[in-house]
């Protein structure tokens, strides 16, 4: 895990980020260690819904995203942290659906939709959101954005979206305690 203080389109306000990427493993292992927090900023790559684990080639890249945030959002210790997910990637997904090949052929449930960026978002985004509300420990929001995090203007603009989610539930909670 590689740690990095910066600032989060709040200048004044120093964030503490944390990179936590790495194996499988190491990827489940940090869970433990965030206790407290404030906000947990989840990357899911949805461009790779046709790609499998490099150290699992029986575990779908996508379907390993989707377990990952289902066992974050499940922790009883992060039951107080704010919960946001970028579906990530999304110009490499517009790509490869645009080149021809279809979503559903990787994840079934997808069904009959269109075959486009615009569906598959829209598929992803509630299924996310449907394991959040399902599995977290107590009532809670989560912001679900769809994101291209190399498109700077744009990631600049969700990131202000962010920092003002983060401190309203910040504040609706200070106002429920
Ligand atoms: N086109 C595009 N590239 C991206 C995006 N987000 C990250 N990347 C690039 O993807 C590469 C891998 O970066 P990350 O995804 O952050 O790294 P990682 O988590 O170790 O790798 P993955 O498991 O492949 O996601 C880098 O070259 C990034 O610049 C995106 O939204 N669109």
């Amino acid at each position: 895990m590689t740690a990095q203080k910066g600032i989060l389109a709040d200048p004044g306000r120093e964030w503490i980020i944390y990179d936590v990427g790495g194996s499988r493993t190491v990827r489940r292992a940090w869970v433990p260690y965030f206790e407290n927090i404030t906000a947990i900023i989840f990357l899911a790559p949805i461009s790779c819904f046709d790609e499998r684990l490099l150290e699992d080639s029986n575990v779908n890249r996508l379907e390993d995203s989707v377990s990952i945030w289902r066992a974050i959002c499940s922790t009883k210790l992060l039951s107080k942290t704010t919960m946001i997910c970028f579906l990530n990637k999304c110009d490499i997904l517009k790509r490869k659906l645009d080149s021809g090949i279809r979503f559903k052929t990787y994840v079934p449930i997808f069904g009959e939709r269109e075959n486009s960026a615009g569906v598959v978002v829209k598929f992803l985004r509630n299924r996310f959101k449907d394991i959040h509300t399902k599995h977290s420990p107590e009532k809670r929001n989560a912001y679900i954005y769809a994101t291209t995090v190399t498109d700077t203007t744009t990631t600049a603009a969700t990131l202000t979206n962010v920092r003002d989610s983060v401190l309203q539930e910040y504040l609706r909670r200070a106002d429920v305690m």
